[in-house]
């Protein structure tokens, strides 16, 4: 336990998975350079075969120009910024772990949210770890037994690292609930392993 009542060894789930809360640890100031320095693009999904552009606008980087495939998109990524470079060195400083890829998401406000998904590509590492890092706008996460239906919440606060690792995608859900109160934007990274 930190603090300030953090305690990142503390697991958030209480069975068939590990996530862990760090508490916010990186400086608000990234917002507004992640913003500037990011190509943010309409994200695309397929659904029942037809090409849909979604609200939220998102980005895709990594050290090679890996292709993500996506639902059922592909998205090639694009160079490092050097804010995100710079985050990616300090999670992986934190973590112990080496992230060579990144997911950006940017969500205009409240009426913006995530549906209910794993993130279980056959192309990340399996039960590799992803570090969540968030700026701008505090919002709900949440997770959900794929069997029981449990659910775990937490807030995800300016500048927090959130981590789930080991078995967590085989068995849980995770959605970012609209949130009709919230007005101001956020941005999301999701600092993954992707398979050479
Ligand atoms: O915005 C978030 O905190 C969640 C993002 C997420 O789940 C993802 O990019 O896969
Ligand atoms: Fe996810």
């Amino acid at each position: 336990m930190d603090l300030f009542g953090y305690d990142p060894a503390a697991n958030l789930l209480p069975c068939d998975g590990e996530a862990y809360y760090h508490g916010p640890i990186f400086e608000g100031a990234y917002f507004g350079q992640l913003m500037r320095e990011t190509e943010w693009r309409q994200d695309e999904a397929v659904i029942y075969g037809k090409r849909i552009l979604t609200a939220r606008k998102v980005a895709w980087c990594g050290d090679k120009r890996y292709r993500y495939r996506y639902s059922g998109t592909v998205k090639i990524a694009q160079p490092w910024s050097p804010g995100l470079s710079q985050l990616r060195d300090r999670v992986g400083a934190v973590l112990g772990a080496h992230f060579n890829s990144c997911l950006l998401n940017l969500y205009e406000d409240g009426s913006q949210g995530m549906a209910w998904h794993s993130d279980d590509e056959t192309m990340l590492r399996r039960h590799g770890v992803i570090a969540s890092v968030s700026f701008g706008a505090e919002r709900r996460f949440l997770f959900k037994h794929k069997k029981s239906g449990e659910k775990v919440e937490l807030m995800l606060e300016d500048g927090s690292l959130l981590v789930m690792k080991g078995t967590t995608q085989d068995h849980w859900l995770h959605s970012i609930p609209k949130m009709a109160r919230v007005k101001g934007p956020r941005i999301n990274l999701t600092f993954r392993q992707i398979l050479e």
